[in-house]
């Protein structure tokens, strides 16, 4: 496998959406916006075959439907908007001591790793996961809303390192947002999801 990959969807059909097809390059970021409801969530389910879905979705060279989901999901990693916590601490959920500079971006120190999880509040939570995220070391990242809970100023520094990541380890990111100042700050390329179709829509010509 290449480790430089391109995230490819062909022709996926889920709920009201039908054959959606789009290529990520790696490294690249596109963004995903529609109406609440419209199946946003339900397509990076379906892209990190979580959910039964029509078409095909392939890493590089390697197809979805050729590996255990398991195994795709460890690749090609979804960052829910919700994140789900198991164990007491923060430590236990990482596989690895991460990175001071991952760290400092996200806001925190490595006294983090000790805090109890039902003290993290909403942001401290959305943080945290990304963190978790790439500690797994995925080979392509699908962001459900990653700042929807955070502040202005911690957002930009959370795309900041999100985009300085995508870059350097040559993921291809798909990113469900709404903001239209985060899609033009982040984003090489839009869909917007009309009805049961994926629209490209124009990116600011002044990013
Ligand atoms: N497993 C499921 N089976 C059937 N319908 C579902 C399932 N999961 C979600 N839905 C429905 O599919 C639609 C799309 O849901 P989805 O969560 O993808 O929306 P969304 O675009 O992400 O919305 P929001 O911006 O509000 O988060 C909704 O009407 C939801 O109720």
């Amino acid at each position: 496998m290449t480790t430089s990959p391109t995230l490819r969807l062909d022709g996926i059909g889920i709920g009201t959406l039908s054959a959606v097809s789009l290529s990520v390059a790696a490294g690249d970021i596109h963004c995903l916006s529609g109406p609440s409801g419209s199946g946003k969530s339900r397509l990076l389910r379906a892209v990190a075959d979580l959910e039964p879905h029509a078409g095909q979705v392939w890493l590089g060279e390697v197809a979805q439907s050729s590996l255990p989901a398991h195994a795709w999901r460890a690749r090609v990693m979804l960052v829910p908007a919700e994140s789900q916590w198991w164990a007491d601490s923060v430590g236990e959920h990482l596989p690895a001591f991460p990175a001071a500079e991952d760290l400092a971006a996200l806001g925190f120190e490595a006294s983090v790793l000790g805090w109890q999880v039902s003290r993290l509040s909403s942001g401290e939570k959305q943080r945290l996961a990304l963190l978790r995220a790439i500690a797994q070391g995925p080979s392509a990242l699908l962001l459900d809303e990653p700042t929807a809970n955070l502040d202005d100023a911690t957002t930009r520094r959370v795309e900041a390192w999100l985009m300085g990541h995508a870059r350097q380890r040559g993921w291809p990111v798909l990113w469900v947002a709404h903001d239209p100042g985060q899609i033009a700050r982040v984003a090489s390329r839009h869909w917007r999801i009309d009805g049961t179709e994926l629209r490209a829509e124009e990116v600011a010509p002044w990013r």
